[in-house]
């Protein structure tokens, strides 16, 4: 069955079409892809919402309003999807997008991200799941009011910094506080090398960093538990309403109007990818907690012993810090909770991989004993 193209040809579009910078497509992006090489032809979107399966696309529109494609994965999607869950497309990712006159749309391919935040599982499996992806900023969302939970800012500052992108806090409902400059100076000692702002969001305070980023064309994802002011803040950067998307569908007939999105392209350029209020997020990995607690590993440089667990062995620096006051011991607990989880999130990893590698091993075994020229 013939299905028109729902959107302008691929002649018409590319890396080089003047509204992909739009949805955050830049000349690194564009410097990684040839789509002269791609077979067929193909089409460049990135991902507003994903579902398993499918995933809604934005594209280059005629007009400066992109269009949004209901777009289902292509085989080679689904092939890497069962070899690999996070190689799903997620919120923010780039895709290309097969669009033969001949065959419905479909994506072909996820582009390799540039940043992702991945966090534990909470089902306990091993393979993380991918929040966002190809966020330049990712910012740690903790309201003032009541009291910023210190542990939740430091694991979310740690998914923040694992994710490669560059981490942010936003304290907001700093209205509702007498001292609010106090409070974000105490939350910076938490935050060591991250910019921390406070922000005031129904009064539009302190709100104009992050419009200064967006209007350079940054994807800032928001990261937070409920009720700390994501959906207030989205909608205050996007200005209440996400921008005019077509939505059109991917047999052609007619529109679909996307309800619920992931991510939202501001007015004056940039994205925001806004993630679930989750209640549990369980890090991935122990890699990003020296960035976390920049000042437990500068102190254990001069511990007695290199691999010291600050945990009572003798000449350790850390609890001598811990002691003389220089170190909350709050900061060194929670530093060694997010250890003690990231280690053992990364064992079950490893057996998860030992058993998977087992797996293949034991029928390579198998196929290698029924092949034809074993049999006599
Ligand atoms: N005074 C004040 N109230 C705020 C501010 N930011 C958010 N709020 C209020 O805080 C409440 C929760 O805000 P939401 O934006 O719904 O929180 P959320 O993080 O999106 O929560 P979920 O939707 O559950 O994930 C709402 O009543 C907002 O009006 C702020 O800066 N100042
Ligand atoms: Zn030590």
């Amino acid at each position: 069955m013939h299905t028109p193209l729902p959107y302008p040809g691929p002649d018409t579009t590319g890396p080089t079409h003047p509204h992909l910078d739009l949805l955050g497509w830049d000349a690194t992006w564009a410097a990684g892809l040839d789509l002269a090489t791609e077979p067929g032809p193909t089409l460049v979107g990135r991902v507003c919402r994903a579902d398993a399966g499918a995933c809604d696309v934005l594209v280059p529109g005629p007009s400066a309003a992109p269009d949004v494609v209901a777009a289902p994965w292509g085989p080679a999607v689904r092939r890497a999807h069962r070899a690999d869950p996070t190689a799903a497309p997620v919120a923010g990712d780039w895709v290309l997008l097969t669009c033969d006159p001949d065959a419905a749309v479909a994506v072909a391919e996820v582009l390799p991200r540039r940043t992702a935040v991945v966090r534990a599982q909470v089902d306990g499996s091993s393979r993380g799941q991918v929040l966002a992806a190809n966020a330049d900023v990712v910012a740690v969302v903790e309201g003032l009011a009541p009291d910023p939970d210190p542990g939740r800012l430091e694991r979310l500052l740690a998914l923040a910094w694992s994710s490669g992108a560059e981490p942010l806090v936003v304290l907001t409902k700093a209205d509702l506080v007498p001292d609010a400059a106090a409070r974000a100076a105490d939350a910076q000692t938490l935050a060591p090398g991250t910019t921390v702002l406070a922000v005031a969001t129904p009064d539009a305070v302190g709100l104009d960093p992050i419009r200064a980023r967006l209007a350079a064309g940054a994807t800032i994802a928001l990261l937070g538990a409920s009720g700390v002011g994501k959906s207030t803040l989205l909608n205050a950067l996007v200005g209440g309403e996400t921008m005019r998307t077509r939505g059109l569908r991917s047999d052609g007939k007619g529109r679909h109007t996307t309800v619920t999105r992931e991510l939202h392209l501001a007015p004056g350029g940039g994205a925001i990818l806004d993630t679930p209020g989750m209640r549990t997020i369980g890090l991935a990995g122990a890699d990003a907690l020296d960035d976390v607690f920049p000042e437990v590993d500068a102190l254990a440089a001069d511990c007695r012993f290199a691999d010291c667990a600050h945990d009572g062995e003798p000449g350790c620096a850390v609890l001598a810090a811990v002691a003389s006051g220089e170190l909350p011991e709050r900061r060194l607990a929670s530093y060694r909770k997010l250890l003690r989880e990231a280690q053992h999130q990364a064992a079950r990893t490893d057996a998860r991989l030992r058993a998977e590698m087992t797996a293949v091993w034991k029928q390579r075994t198998r196929d290698y004993r029924r092949r034809p020229d074993k049999k006599r």
